[in-house]
């Protein structure tokens, strides 16, 4: 039997079209949420995920921007660019996407940020909020991940759960996320002895290594739900760690690449700027 594809393809249109309804009620109060996205270089999936996230504010009815930088652009001239935005009463999100060139500190771009603009939560002070549970934006990719478990109505409490990868952006945060919610939660990583073994007891298990076919059915319980997070090319095509096709005959719920967590990221993305601009305007929940 084949697993449940969790489709965040159509979770997300459900989500972006209640927050374009929140978007309408706002505009009546003067507010309009404004992201500002900021490009570095000519990295070709950057410019695709870019390019989704223009399209998403504008299914959401936000005002945004687009800034495309060369490649030389000198760390001084993007913090400068993030200063402006900071002050920019327009702009309620900032986001930079990363990676940025390497002659440019990703972590001195980070700290540039507002934390009140900080839609990525990528900032120390939220980063520091998500860890003590008392946040204003969650982490994109996992809160997509979350949301997807929600709709599909996966509870983590009591759950093993399992996540590959330990990286600031999805490792990390995920674990968080799913401490909070009450599951019992491994984090795994290159250096993991007996990997297979850890993922093979993970009712929940999460893919964020960046390698293709990573993940094969050896590794899956039988009925578990794998969320596969990897954005990997192979041969041009847009692929994830899983290994698709022997997963979904031994797990119960499966996200598809793409379809599956890309689209909440971004969604997510929309949300965060969304209470970006309600906080700005001071507007509680
Ligand atoms: N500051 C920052 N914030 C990020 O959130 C961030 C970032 N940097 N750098 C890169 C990663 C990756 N990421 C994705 C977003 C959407 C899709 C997405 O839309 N995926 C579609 C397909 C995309 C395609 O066709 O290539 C899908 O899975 O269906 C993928 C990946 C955000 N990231
Ligand atoms: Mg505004």
């Amino acid at each position: 039997m084949s697993a449940i594809r969790m489709d965040g393809k159509m979770v997300s249109a459900k989500v972006r079209g209640s927050i374009l309804d929140e978007v309408n009620r706002l505009k009546e109060r003067g507010v309009r949420p404004g992201l500002a996205v900021i490009i570095v270089g000519e990295d070709p999936a950057s410019q695709v995920y870019v390019r989704n996230k223009e399209r998403a504010c504008e299914e959401c009815g936000f005002y945004s921007e687009k800034y495309a930088l060369p490649e030389e652009t000198t760390q001084e001239q993007l913090l400068g660019l993030i200063d402006e935005l900071n002050r920019n009463p327009r702009i309620d999100g900032i986001l930079c996407q990363l990676p940025v060139p390497k002659h440019i500190s990703e972590q001195a771009v980070i700290d540039a940020i507002d934390p009140s603009k900080d839609v990525d939560a990528f900032h120390p002070v939220n980063v520091g909020k998500i860890m003590v549970g008392n946040f204003d934006f969650l982490p994109c990719t996992p809160a997509g991940v979350m949301q997807l478990l929600d709709e599909y109505n996966i509870d983590p409490k009591g759950k093993n759960c399992v996540v590959i990868g330990r990286s600031n952006i999805v490792g990390k945060p995920m674990a968080m996320l799913l401490l909070h919610r009450h599951g019992t939660v491994t984090i795994c990583h290159s250096r993991t002895q007996n990997l297979k073994e850890v993922c093979a007891q993970a009712d929940i298990l999460v893919a964020a290594v960046g390698k293709v076919d990573f993940v094969t059915a050896d590794m899956v319980k039988e009925g578990a739900t794998v969320i596969d997070v990897g954005m990997n090319r192979k041969n041009g095509k847009l692929c994830g760690d899983v290994c698709f096709d022997e997963v979904n005959e031994k797990a119960a719920y499966l996200t598809p690449v793409p379809g599956g967590v890309g689209p909440m990221t971004i969604t997510m993305l929309m949300k965060n700027t969304l209470k970006a601009a309600k906080l700005h305007a001071g507007i509680e929940d």
